[in-house]
């Protein structure tokens, strides 16, 4: 077996208390990531499969001097965690903390843990027996909370096998095995986003307008600036002034880079010029803003192919991730756009925005089991510390309590 097998089923087994050592180190943590860990008051996390590393090659940099330099960098700012809230009035001693990660993220799950916890509590309320008739019922629960038909019925075949095996004895037994099998499925695809130390490293960002893209991508600029890396955003989402407008707001906030043109130009312009300008200024991370507003998947894949062929000349092996963002709130919807932009545009990793106060976080599991695609981030509101690393452990965690 892999060693990364060993270290999965290891893991795994820790989780389902049957036994298991230390569990293995998650790869590709970020500084920031760090953070989050020791502010998620979680259980012990297993080994999730790290993305395989990403052979070095050196780009070719070619400094070009006919190439326009952007507006002028902003003084760079780090971003750190906001500090706790001012000391709660003597009169109440108790710890008035901000809450920790885990916390916020259960109360933005509260929506979605109704949907789907609430339910099948009501579900199993007095049963004193699970049969297949229960399984039925909790298969259409699943199907409503958003987790998607395929992934649905995986998970009732999968429970109905262990029902025969007469491991469900009762609705706590049901209740953590359900848990057990979802959070297998998460685990099966999971792999953070390593930002390797090729230079630039090249995130393309895409998605139907309004997911929270450009959103997403400050939040994500703010990281890797506050990492102490140089970053640089190229504003090729062009159809909307106020995309790029939005996109500089955040450069100047978090003191990254921007390459921006006119209102209706050219996507692919503001790629060769970024990409020129990221080699020539040695960026770190280079972000991408695309703009979603191509309604077919073929004009979506011309204009994707479009982007990549610019790209590709400038930095051969770019994108090093194509990051789909999907706003968890509209469902099904998401599940649709999953499909589209993965048949269409090379999808390796998906951010699920707004899942704070959204009932339907169960798409989440559809995501990436229907579609084998590693969840990099999660959103949980508008502001930068709320782009979260996604733990699928944490995740279902906090669903589940
Ligand atoms: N509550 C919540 N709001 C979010 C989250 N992520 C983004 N938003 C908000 O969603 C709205 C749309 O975000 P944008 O980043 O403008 O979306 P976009 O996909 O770039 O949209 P276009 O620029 O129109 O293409 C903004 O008001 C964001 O603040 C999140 O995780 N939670």
């Amino acid at each position: 077996m892999a060693e990364e097998n060993k270290g999965f089923f290891k893991g795994l087994f820790k989780k389902l208390g049957l036994g298991a050592e230390e569990p293995a180190d998650t790869a590709g943590e970020q500084s920031v990531e760090e953070q989050e860990q020791q502010e998620a008051a979680t259980p012990p996390q297993p080994p999730v499969s790290a993305p395989p590393a990403q052979a070095q090659s050196a780009q070719p940099v070619v400094p070009t001097p006919s190439v326009p330099e952007p507006s002028a960098p902003a003084p760079r700012q780090v971003w750190t965690e906001p500090t706790a809230p001012a000391p709660a009035p003597v009169s109440e001693p108790v710890e008035q903390s901000k809450p920790s990660f885990f916390d916020r993220l259960k109360r933005s799950l509260s929506k979605t843990h109704e949907t789907i916890i609430g339910r099948v509590d009501t579900l199993l309320l007095g049963k004193k027996q699970i049969d297949t008739d229960t399984l039925e019922e909790l298969e259409e629960i699943l199907i409503t909370a958003d987790l998607g038909v395929k992934t649905t019925v995986d998970l009732v075949r999968t429970l109905e096998q262990r029902l025969k095996r007469d491991e469900l004895q009762d609705g706590a037994a049901l209740k953590r095995a359900l848990k057990e099998e979802i959070q297998l499925r998460l685990l099966e695809h999971h792999a953070p986003l390593v930002v390797t130390d090729k230079k630039p490293f090249v995130i393309m960002v895409i998605g139907v307008n309004g997911v929270g893209k450009t959103t997403t991508i400050g939040k994500l600029a703010a990281r890797y600036a506050g990492e102490g890396k140089k970053v640089l955003l190229a504003a090729a989402d062009t159809f909307r002034a106020a995309a790029a407008e939005q996109l500089e707001t955040w450069a100047k906030r978090v003191g990254a880079d921007i390459v921006r043109h006119k209102e209706g130009a050219d996507p692919s312009a503001v790629v060769f010029d970024a990409c020129k300008a990221a080699i020539a200024r040695g960026t770190d991370v280079l972000i991408i803003d695309t703009a979603g507003r191509m309604h077919t998947k073929v004009n979506l894949m011309e204009e994707m192919k479009k982007i990549r062929r610019v790209l590709t000349r400038e930095i051969p092996d770019g994108p090093h991730e194509t990051l789909l963002v999907l706003d968890a709130a509209t469902g099904q919807n998401a599940l649709s756009q999953a499909k589209l932009f993965k048949e269409a545009a090379d999808v390796t990793g998906v951010v699920l925005t707004k899942l704070d106060g959204s009932a339907k976080g169960g798409i989440v599991v559809a995501v990436s089991h229907e579609y084998a695609l590693p969840v990099r981030f999660i959103g949980v509101g508008e502001s930068v510390e709320d782009l979260r690393a996604f733990d699928p452990i944490q995740f279902v965690d906090a669903l589940f309590q």
